[in-house]
């Protein structure tokens, strides 16, 4: 009925590195998406969900066609605000890929339906659309229209549900419109229920559920989890994409690194904005006196390396590659910053020395 969009949903002089990148490394771990969002002219989102949808074969599976897809994402990447240093459509492609990737690990093959895969699939790429570039406590203490709305509860985390939600409600864009009643009411609760999970308020207790389960798994012999209940499946299927979006430390360097700039400038933005306001400045957003080598290693001793851990042992030993690169990443920062440190002592040690001189020569005077 409708004509097929061009390759990818993106037009783009480069399709035919962009088709080789995809080739080779859709389903790798550290492929580079900022390779990506240049090859696909600032698509990035669309062409990365359409390279797994077909990988996938969802395009039958679920009759989708790729017209409908490509209308409906090309929406969504238009509202992942582009001017946000890190919450922004790469981003939104790079959980959605890292999820491809920690789907395909063959100790949780068979563990999910298709339908769960596409819930899956679907929230990573909308998980943060329409972020401001601010965090959930700004919006509480700005008493924003936002933190109105959502009672101050996962302010951020409803919102990117609620736009994402409602762009499906337009015609030429209704990806699940051959989904049966039944299906379009599991998906859509399976994906709030992962978006919400994605809230960092939410972390500690999601961890402690995910300890429990890799507990008893081992308790059961080692053999993945026969997961029959819903929510059990489910906790899986919220610390699959929340270890996605905690990703970037466990990348090759010189990603890691990249997204740290990025993420940085956006805290430091707010750090600006809240001093403006003379507003209390939240953790890590004062640019003139962040750590940001210090932060980056306690935000991986005290959250990320708990987390990948954790998953490391429920998929074992399929991750373990990506545990290993998030420890280097680690030591390499903890290096920077005791470098860091040695340099900020030498020069406090060369001005205590300039000064004794100074006060040596002005006795002699
Ligand atoms: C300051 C400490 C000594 C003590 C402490 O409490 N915390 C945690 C903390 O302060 N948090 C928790 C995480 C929050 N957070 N932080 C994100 C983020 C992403 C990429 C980062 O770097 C790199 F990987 F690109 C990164 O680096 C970090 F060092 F800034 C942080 C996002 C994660 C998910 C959702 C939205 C973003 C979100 O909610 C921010 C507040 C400490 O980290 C250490
Ligand atoms: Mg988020
Ligand atoms: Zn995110």
């Amino acid at each position: 009925r409708w004509p097929l969009p061009p390759k990818f949903g993106v037009e783009t002089p480069r399709l035919a590195e962009l088709s080789d990148l995809f080739d080779s490394g859709l389903d790798q771990w550290g492929v580079d998406i900022f390779l990506v969002d240049e090859l696909a002219c600032h698509k990035p989102l669309c062409a990365v969900v359409y390279a797994i949808f077909e990988k996938r074969d969802f395009f039958n599976k679920f009759h989708i066609h790729p017209s409908v897809l490509v209308n409906y994402f090309s929406q969504v990447e238009q509202h992942y605000k582009q001017e946000n240093p890190y919450h922004n459509a790469i981003h939104a492609a790079d959980v959605t890929q890292s999820t491809h990737v920690l789907l395909n690990a063959p100790s949780i093959a068979n563990v999910f339906t298709e339908l769960e895969i596409l819930a899956s699939i679907f929230a990573c790429a909308i998980h943060d659309v329409n972020h401001p570039g601010v965090t959930n406590q700004f919006l509480i203490n700005t008493e924003s229209e936002l933190a109105i709305m959502y009672n101050d509860m996962s302010v951020l985390e409803n919102h990117h549900c609620a736009v994402a939600f409602k762009l499906l409600q337009e015609p030429s864009s209704n990806l699940f419109a051959s989904l049966d009643d039944i299906q379009r009411r599991q998906l859509r609760k399976m994906v709030i229920d992962m978006v919400l999970a994605t809230d960092m308020s939410k972390h500690m207790s999601l961890l402690a559920d995910l300890k429990t389960m890799v507990e008893t798994k081992k308790v059961s012999g080692g053999c993945l989890l026969k997961l029959d209940n819903y929510s059990e499946k489910m906790q899986i299927m919220q610390n699959m994409v929340h270890c996605a979006d905690l990703s970037n430390p466990a990348k090759p360097l010189p990603l890691s690194t990249h997204w740290v700039t990025r993420v940085m400038e956006e805290f430091f933005n707010q750090g600006d904005r809240e001093k403006a306001l003379g507003l209390p400045v939240s953790p890590m957003c004062c640019r003139e006196t962040a750590n940001v080598e210090k932060s980056q290693v306690s935000f991986i001793d005290f959250i990320v390396h708990p987390l990948w851990e954790a998953w490391t042992e429920l998929v074992h030993p399929d991750a373990e590659h990506i545990l290993n690169t998030l420890e280097q990443n680690r030591d390499h920062y903890c290096e920077l910053s005791a470098a860091k440190e040695a340099e900020s002592v030498k020069e406090v040690d060369e001005e205590h020395l300039d000064e004794a001189e100074r006060q040596q020569s002005d006795s002699k005077r």
